[in-house]
């Protein structure tokens, strides 16, 4: 059966790694890029590194003692990704710079017909998206953006051909990546001008170089595994306040609030680095080094929104800042698992159709309407607490349940029921409405425009791994057989 992949992130080459594993030889791994990597191929500006610790932030199948820090840089993790085609032997799977545009059902063949950004068709048994939910870069719309006459980036489009030293840099945006490359060049800069609308919930980083012992110690048979397991079952208890109640953020928010009081001692920059909603309703970030960073005498935080944007200068609160560079730390326009495309399933149903009243999927990876079409990191199944590479493999193994449950039953394909679908969903928004994200007034891209999580798994990582061991036949319908 032929295969087609989407994507070459950590869910594009698991699968395919899996794949390849069962004897699948008929796959193609699509990316609209020119290079494997996804997250770790683009994101190359200063300090860019996993929030989770390496040794977890990775393949369980595939495991590395060589890290060099706890949570390693973006190099590395690309990597060691490159690392992993080049050992499974996957090169010859991949099609670069094919962008996948439009996804059709033929009813009559069971088939997928894929078309690509250069207008191209093939037809395909089954579609697996790995197409990722934060690639496509967003911009604030301040009036005035585009008359900017000096350089000015997006932190996932790094533009290294601009020479930081010496100038007049603003970032706008103090989110995950912002706080990572504004320590890196607050010491370069003239001056930085650190321009936030939300503060973030900010918790220490325990990142330190792995010491050269630990890391022979981790070559040790069964070493690296038992290392990894204590750092899921840490991360785990993270997961206590998201997933049994709310009120147990309190811990997150006092080791947050004493972080914040010892590195930043102005009580008045401290109050404006307080964030105003509910801990843990956004992502928590983590950094030792972004506090200090806004205490150097060439820094300085600006909490007035800004109002427009001058060819040489930021307008906010009334206040005028000449800068020469902008560099925009303002996060993903979030990708709901191919919303945006044109995707067509049976009976000519339209994916913007079956999501009319919001996105999901059954387990995040079956809708139904949509044979065969599997999603990897799809809806409700990213995590606020630990690594989504664990939902990856989860979601591999049971995607490969499923084809197994093809060739099992000789059918051409499999739709999950609306039924089954309906049931998890409700369950799931259920459980949803009574934690963290639905309190506090917070505005986060956890949430779709009608404030419902369409993002977050709701509970334990071990939970939906249990959920997703096997298929139950009687959740799809085969179609063909
Ligand atoms: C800076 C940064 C740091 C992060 N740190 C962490 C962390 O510490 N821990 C954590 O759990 N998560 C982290 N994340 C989230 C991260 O995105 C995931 O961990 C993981 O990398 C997602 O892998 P993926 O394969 O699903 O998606 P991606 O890595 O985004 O890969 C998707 C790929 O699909 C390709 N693609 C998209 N659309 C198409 C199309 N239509 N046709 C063809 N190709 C397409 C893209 O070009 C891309 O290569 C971070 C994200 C960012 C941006």
């Amino acid at each position: 059966m032929g295969i087609t992949i989407i994507g070459s992130g950590f869910a594009g080459i698991g699968m395919a790694i899996k794949l390849k594993a069962a004897g699948y030889h008929d796959f193609v791994i699509l990316e609209k890029a020119a290079e494997l990597g996804g997250t770790w191929r683009d994101n190359t500006y200063p300090g860019c590194a996993c929030d989770v610790p390496s040794h977890f932030y990775s393949y369980s199948f595939e495991l590395n003692p060589g890290w060099t820090r706890m949570f390693s840089p973006q190099e590395e993790i690309w990597a060691y990704l490159r690392r992993c085609v080049e050992k499974y032997d996957l090169g010859k799977h991949f099609r670069f710079g094919t962008e996948v545009t439009g996804l059709e059902y033929d009813d009559s063949a069971n088939q997928w017909q894929v078309t690509t950004a250069a207008g191209t068709t093939f037809r395909t048994n089954a579609v697996i998206s790995g197409i990722g939910a934060l690639h496509i870069p967003s911009y604030p719309e301040i009036s005035g953006r585009e008359s900017f006459v000096g350089a000015a980036f997006h932190s996932a489009k790094w533009d290294h051909s601009v020479e930081l030293r010496g100038k007049r840099v603003a970032v706008i945006g103090t989110g995950a990546s912002a706080i990572q490359f504004i320590p890196k060049i607050a010491e370069q800069v003239a001056s930085l001008h650190v321009f936030q609308r939300t503060a973030p919930w900010i918790q220490p980083k325990p990142d330190i170089p792995v010491p050269d012992r630990l890391r022979r110690a981790l070559r040790l048979p069964g070493a690296t595994r038992a290392f990894r397991n204590t750092i899921y079952w840490l991360l785990e208890t993270r997961a206590l306040g998201f997933a049994l109640d709310p009120r147990l953020m309190k811990v997150h928010r006092v080791l947050a609030e004493r972080h914040l009081a010892g590195q930043i001692t102005d009580p008045d920059l401290r109050a404006r680095l307080t964030p105003d909603y509910t801990i843990g309703c956004k992502r928590i970030l983590l950094s030792n080094d972004y506090y200090p960073a806004l205490n150097r005498p060439n820094v300085e935080l600006i909490t007035d929104g800004i109002t427009t944007i001058r060819d040489h200068s930021i307008v906010a609160g009334g206040r005028e800042t000449p800068v020469d560079v902008i560099i925009y730390g303002t996060g993903f326009k979030v990708v709901d698992a191919l919303q945006d495309q044109r995707i067509i399933g049976r009976g000519g149903l339209k994916i913007q159709d079956a999501w009319r009243h919001g996105v999901e999927a059954y387990h995040g990876v079956s809708t139904p309407g949509f044979p065969n079409l599997f999603f990897l990191l799809g809806p409700n199944t990213g995590l606020g607490h630990t690594s989504v590479v664990f939902m990856i493999e989860a979601q591999v193994r049971y995607i490969m349940s499923c084809l197994r449950l093809l060739s099992h039953t000789k059918a051409a394909a499999i739709d999950v029921t609306p039924a089954a679908s309906r049931a998890y969903n409700d369950r799931l928004q259920q459980r949803l409405k009574r934690l963290v994200w639905s309190e506090g007034g917070c505005q986060s891209w956890y949430l779709d425009e009608h404030g419902k999580n369409r993002t977050l798994w709701p509970g334990f990582t071990f939970e939906y791994w249990a959920r997703t061991r096997k298929v139950k036949p009687d959740a799809y319908r085969l179609i063909g057989s």
